[in-house]
């Protein structure tokens, strides 16, 4: 029995989702390319969990549904607002308050589809009203509660800023969650199948998957990248600073992909997006920096730059902190999540690999005294 180190490219399961074929991402058979010059991502969050697009009348019904349901539990919100706010990592009072929501969902243990489909409703609603409710919480500001008239998008930023996006920042945003909405059998999204795959519910699936995410190696990049170019602070440093790191053995963050060899299909509306912010913020600093480190690791490392990699300097143009990025990838990816999650319950088995033993042999108990 030979083991694979970290399960590369071994097919765990089917799945009707979203496909990673030759360095082309696909939901549901459309390349993420024609998603993001043209769809909302209410419509993504729709055709991941329906397999195909909403008609007109479909679409505004989840549109209101989702505004609809993103109003907190007080429970929650007083919850948030107990935590040590210097030290608590957003991603943990997510994970945190996901957990909670379970407590207070009266159909979180039932496992009807029709239950969990509105579960999925109530969860994709609620997360980016957290995010932004921790956000305003710390900065000594209450909650803002959501417009119905707003897209997922506007409402985010509207509970985050209490004022109604440009419309620049609303396409920004949008085009973010609609690229980041799934991503085949990465890590986060295997968490949450392994995890329902019990029949767990679909509260501990989320909380289980955010952190999966959390991580580094994983949607924990994109707040690192941006440590990076503040580290580097100037085009100029880019170059020394990277060849420091990579003599250390450092990994350089938003760089290389599991899957990908030569390129993430993502990551060049991000740079588009990014070069645009940054140049109307005046702050191209961060847009050159990123492309001087993105050339050298592709020419001397024939790494490619992952999704994470210019969605850093995005949000930062969008005066969003640091710490808030990776959990604004969870408001995303969550879409995915549950779309995962209901198709594992739709066809489940217990997922239970097997792990090659390299231990000692057997060996004999010795007792306290004589060892
Ligand atoms: C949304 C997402 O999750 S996208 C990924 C986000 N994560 C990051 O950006 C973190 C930085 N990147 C990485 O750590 C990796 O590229 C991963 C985790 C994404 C993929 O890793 P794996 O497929 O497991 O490759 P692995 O980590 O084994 O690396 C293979 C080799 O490339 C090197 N390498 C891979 N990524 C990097 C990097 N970002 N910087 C420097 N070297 C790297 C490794 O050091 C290793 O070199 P070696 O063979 O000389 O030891
Ligand atoms: O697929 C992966 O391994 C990581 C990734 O890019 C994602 O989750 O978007």
């Amino acid at each position: 029995m030979a083991g694979t180190k970290g399960l590369e490219g071994i097919v765990a399961t089917e799945s009707s989702i979203s496909s990673i074929i030759d360095d082309q991402l696909t939901y549901v058979g459309y390349t993420i390319d024609d998603l993001a010059e043209n769809s909302s991502f209410e419509e993504v969050i729709f055709l991941l969990w329906n397999k195909r697009l909403p008609k007109e009348d479909e679409l505004n019904a989840l549109k209101k549904e989702l505004a609809d349901n993103m109003e907190l539990p007080k429970e929650v919100i007083d919850h948030l607002k107990s935590y040590d706010l210097k030290t608590v990592h957003p991603m943990a009072a997510l994970r945190t308050a996901v957990s909670m929501l379970g407590l207070y969902d009266e159909e979180a243990d039932d496992m009807e589809e029709a239950a969990n489909q509105r579960k999925a409703v109530r969860l994709q609603a609620k997360m980016p009203a957290i995010v932004a409710a921790f956000a305003r919480i710390r900065q000594g500001l209450e909650p803002v509660a959501p417009r119905g008239d707003l897209s997922f998008a506007a409402n985010f930023l509207f509970m985050l800023n209490d004022k109604a996006p440009e419309s620049i920042e609303e396409e920004a945003i949008n085009k973010a969650l609609v690229l980041h909405a799934d991503h085949e059998l990465n890590a986060s999204t295997f968490t949450a199948r392994v995890c329902v795959a019990t029949l767990s519910d679909i509260y501990s699936g989320i909380t289980a998957a955010i952190g999966a995410l959390k991580g580094p190696l994983h949607g924990g990049a994109n707040e690192r990248v941006m440590k990076m170019l503040t580290e580097i602070g100037d085009p100029d440093k880019a170059l020394d600073y990277l060849k420091e790191k990579l003599a250390n053995k450092e990994k350089i963050m938003g760089m290389g992909h599991r899957v990908y060899r030569h390129g993430d299909p993502r990551a060049k509306h991000l740079k588009k997006m990014s070069e645009h912010l940054t140049d109307l913020t005046g702050q191209s600093k961060w847009y050159d920096m990123s492309v001087q480190i993105e050339e050298y690791m592709k020419k001397e490392k024939g790494l490619p730059a992952n999704v994470d990699f210019y969605s850093a300097s995005v949000y930062h143009s969008l005066g969003i902190d640091h710490d808030l990025f990776t959990p604004i990838f969870a408001v995303s990816r969550v879409s995915g999540w549950l779309a995962h999650i209901l198709e594992q319950y739709e066809n489940n088995r217990l997922i239970r690999p097997r792990a090659e033993y390299v231990g000692p042999n057997t060996q004999s108990y010795v007792s306290i005294e004589n060892r």
